[in-house]
């Protein structure tokens, strides 16, 4: 998402003295053109319509402050959605861990001892790395004896980066990845990462930035609009899996990308997108008049972050099709109790993941998160 296009979305708190009642809403600012927005939680109605509202200013907007609006004071009392938290919440740093080649496997595993170590997943991408980028992003190596291996060992196969959100966060990521040794790790911190997925030398499965200062210059180097690092889609043999914003907040993304992995299917694209409402309604189109909800899961793809993933196996479509399960949860429970909706999904809307239904449409799919919608 441009940042124009972002809103964030706050918690605000109005005593209201005549009812001597706390009265609760959702505050949006809307980056584009600076207006506001406030949504009246109790009655689940739009309490003030979007305007122009020059005094409240994005310098006003943090936990603890207070705003003014119509006379009312607003006090904010909290982040309403994990992608405003994730670009709010100064006190909570951010820092950069990347999933080396050697444990693609354990990718599923190493999110969710991410989500259950209470970090928020701000961006994830998947990417491969040519040599002139290892080259410069373990600059500070050049000359040790290890650069050469380490360098071309990063560039061997995907790796995965991550936005990693917690407060002290480069020293609680460094703290779960463990010793850069594997075998010290596997004595010092026999639960860590390294302990767990890495074997010896480069192959130590994981990286995390060691201060914050490198944090940033990393995350820029994945994921800014300059970062050379493209996705790995291929766009054969393909189909589509989104999984869907419930399932990224509940911190249960790891066990169903697990899932996948276990089950034979290739990941071999995956990225974290922050969806609005056009794009989300032009990707389901064609379930516009075909499915009654429609609207609402075009709604929730907007609700927070998602991962989409280009799935690769022989009749792909199908086969992940039938991972998945029936499109309404309580069917897959009562008919395909195995599938990642009857263990995930909540109803109809908050389905734990969509696939791709139509086998022709898988490339179709694929393409359009991972060429189309790079390019905007
Ligand atoms: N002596 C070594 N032999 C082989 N590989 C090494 C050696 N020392 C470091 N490495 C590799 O280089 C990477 C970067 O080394 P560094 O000293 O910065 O370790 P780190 O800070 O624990 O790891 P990282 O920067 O990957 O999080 C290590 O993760 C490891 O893959």
């Amino acid at each position: 998402m441009a940042v124009n296009d972002e809103r964030y979305v706050f918690i605000v708190e109005w005593f209201d003295t005549s009812a001597s009642l706390i009265r609760s809403y959702n505050l949006i600012y809307f980056m584009s053109d600076k207006t506001i927005e406030m949504f009246d939680l109790k009655n689940k109605r739009i309490f003030l319509k979007r305007c122009d509202y020059p005094s409240v200013q994005l310098k006003d907007l943090y936990v603890g402050s207070i705003v003014t609006v119509y006379s009312r004071q607003l006090k904010i009392v909290d982040y309403a959605d994990v992608f405003t938290r994730s670009k709010f919440e100064v006190q909570r740093g951010k820092t950069f861990g990347m999933i080396k080649p050697d444990a693609y496997t354990h990718i599923g595993k190493i999110i969710t001892a991410i989500e259950k170590n209470g970090f928020v997943i701000g961006n994830l991408k998947m990417t491969r790395m040519q040599i002139a980028d290892a080259q410069q992003f373990y600059g500070e190596h050049r000359g040790k004896p290890f650069f050469e291996e380490l360098t071309q060992f990063i560039c061997s196969d995907f790796i995965v980066g991550l936005e990693l959100i917690a407060d002290n966060s480069v020293k609680k990521w460094r703290d779960l990845i463990g010793p850069t040794k594997c075998q010290v790790a596997r004595v010092e911190a026999p639960n860590s990462m390294r302990a767990l997925y890495g074997t010896e030398g480069v192959r130590n499965a994981c990286h995390g930035s060691d201060a914050a200062g490198s944090a940033s210059r990393e995350l820029d180097f994945f994921f800014s609009d300059k970062s050379n690092l493209k996705s790995t889609a291929v766009f054969n043999n393909c189909t589509c899996a989104i999984i869907k914003p419930h399932i990224v907040l509940e911190g249960k993304a790891g066990q169903i990308i697990d899932i996948i992995l276990s089950e034979g299917f290739e990941i071999s694209a995956m990225q974290m997108f922050y969806l609005d409402r056009a794009t989300s309604e032009e990707f389901f189109e064609v379930y516009k008049g075909v499915l009654p909800e429609f609207q609402a899961m075009s709604e929730h793809l907007t609700s927070g972050p998602c991962i989409a993933m280009e799935i690769r196996q022989e009749n792909a479509v199908k086969s992940f099709r039938d991972l998945c399960g029936p499109h309404d949860p309580e069917i897959a429970r009562t008919l395909r109790s195995s599938t990642i909706r009857a263990k995930f999904g909540i109803d109809r809307v908050k389905n734990a993941i969509h696939c791709t239904d139509l086998l022709e449409d898988g490339i179709l799919e694929v393409e359009y998160f991972f060429n189309i919608l790079q390019q905007k």
